[in-house]
């Protein structure tokens, strides 16, 4: 018996019910799929990882199982896909290997060859997990998660941060708190020609000037008071290897000169000591704050600016890319789902519309927190409005509500303001239309302009 999970997507009912059957015999956990688009529909919201294997046909009428493969790629997902085709279609086969697809089996196949590969698949799992767990003991790994988004913002940040990995130049990650900005530095290690090697990180916020510089630095024994064991410095860690500086606006001048040496000549004196040492390091690293005022300002320096920031990469916030609001959230779900071992199934409309309404200026981190809360407080599988209380009372944005400097368009007011009157009248459509003074009819073209008519409401209750 088998303890593990397999997709299977294919359009014809008789090989689904087959696989379906011999899988399911064998205590395996079968999801189907009988169209290419709702797969493909799927990949975007959810992480396929947490099954072992995809069995996909090549030829659906619909979306064809090349392109799939070739989007669970970009979206670098790790499930093994395995293509099932028909003879004729053997050259489709060939394609689909080279585009990283882990096996083919030519139709009809015998149950065998298919808990063959099966058998690979959950060997070759369990030894990349006694690898990970060897890695993070020897600190090596990056962090590590699946980029959920379906917004072309986020799409451009994904091919950017894939396309310069392969360089080895060093990038600047910009963006407010909780944009993902260590997600993406973790992504451009482990997708680059270091991958193998270590990805380490330091918070240049939240230490003083001397520890700072000693941690990156390192120090003989007796370099200064307290000083009393030789400690080895992230540089000399990091050889070879990725360094992320997080917080790299808020370094001091100290720091920031000696680290111009570095980046410079390729080498730095360990504190205490006389010798330089050499080093190959790629740097990665992040700020809130506007790099360029802070260069204006005299505050960082110019030349560490032009080094470091060889590329520079911007992360969106969560409120210009509000097409990604739900795919997080359930994705957060998902994952929550799995730790607390309790099924959450969805969030009500009235919850869904109140996360897309809210401004999240804590951006990605504030939603996951908010999930994990709501998830808490939910008495039953589906998180409702009353769940997340968070943003009941918050107001919208200063900057959504048109104060400040940026004046916005009246469509982005009205939109907001027809969601705010929604919201307080639980999503009655009826009472919102007379609310707003407008006809129903209105109510009703506008939210669909939005893009809102499903989410909106369920049918009213009380509407005729
Ligand atoms: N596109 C995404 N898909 C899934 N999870 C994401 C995505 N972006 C960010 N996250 C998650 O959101 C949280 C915050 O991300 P991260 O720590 O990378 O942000 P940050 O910009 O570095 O934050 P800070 O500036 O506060 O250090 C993390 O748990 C991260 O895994």
């Amino acid at each position: 018996m088998y303890d593990a999970r397999v997709i299977i997507c294919d359009d014809e009912v008789e090989i689904v019910r087959y696989l379906n059957k011999i899988l399911t015999t064998r205590g395996l956990e079968v999801e189907i799929f009988t169209s290419g688009e709702a797969l493909l529909r799927t990949l975007e919201h959810r992480a396929l990882e947490e099954s072992d294997l995809l069995l996909l046909d090549v030829k659906m009428p619909d979306v064809d199982g090349i392109e799939i493969l070739r989007r669970v790629k970009e979206l670098k997902l790790e499930i093994p896909v395995v293509m099932m085709t028909a003879f004729a279609s053997i050259s489709s086969a060939i394609e689909a290997m080279k585009l990283g697809a882990y096996d083919y089996v030519t139709k009809p196949f015998p149950k065998e060859k298919i808990f063959g590969i099966l058998d690979k698949v959950l060997e070759r799992k369990e030894l990349l997990k006694e690898n990970s767990a060897l890695k993070d003991e020897l600190g090596k790994s990056a962090p590590s998660g699946y980029l959920v988004y379906t917004s072309d913002a986020f799409r451009r940040v994904h091919e950017m941060a894939v396309q310069v990995a392969q360089s080895d130049a060093n990038v600047v990650i910009l963006g407010e708190s909780g944009t993902g900005k260590e997600l993406i530095a973790g992504l451009i290690h482990s997708v680059s020609p270091r991958k193998e090697q270590r990805f380490l990180s330091i918070n240049c916020a939240t230490l003083s000037d001397t520890l700072l510089e000693s941690q990156l630095f390192g120090h003989v024994r007796g370099a200064f008071t307290g000083a009393v064991t030789h400690q080895k410095g992230l540089l000399e860690e990091a050889h070879n290897g990725t360094l992320f500086l997080d917080e790299v606006g808020d370094m001091s001048p100290t720091i920031q000169a000696k680290l111009l040496r570095v980046l410079q000549e390729g080498d730095y004196i360990p504190v205490g000591e006389t010798k330089a040492r050499s080093v190959d390091i790629r740097f990665l690293a992040a700020t809130n704050k506007d790099l360029e005022e802070e260069v204006r300002q005299k505050r960082f320096r110019e030349d560490l600016f032009f080094r470091l920031n060889v590329i520079s990469i911007h992360l969106p916030p969560l409120r210009e890319r509000a097409e990604d609001i739900e795919p997080l959230a359930r994705y957060f779900l998902h994952r929550i789902s799995q730790r607390m071992k309790k099924e959450f199934v969805n969030f009500t409309p009235e919850a869904l519309l109140l996360m897309q309404s809210y401004s999240w200026p804590g951006n990605i981190r504030e939603l996951e927190n908010a999930i994990e809360r709501a998830a808490i407080l939910a008495r039953g599988t589906v998180i409702s409005a009353e769940n997340l209380p968070v943003w009941k009372s918050a107001p919208l944005a200063a900057e959504q509500r048109g104060e400040g400097e940026r004046l916005l368009p009246l469509e982005v007011v009205e939109r907001e303001h027809i969601l705010h009157v929604l919201q307080k009248t639980g999503c009655n459509k009826s009472r919102t239309a007379k609310i707003l003074n407008i006809a129903r009819r209105t109510l009703d073209r506008k939210l669909e302009e939005y893009g809102m008519q499903d989410k909106a409401a369920p049918a009213d209750a009380d509407d005729p």
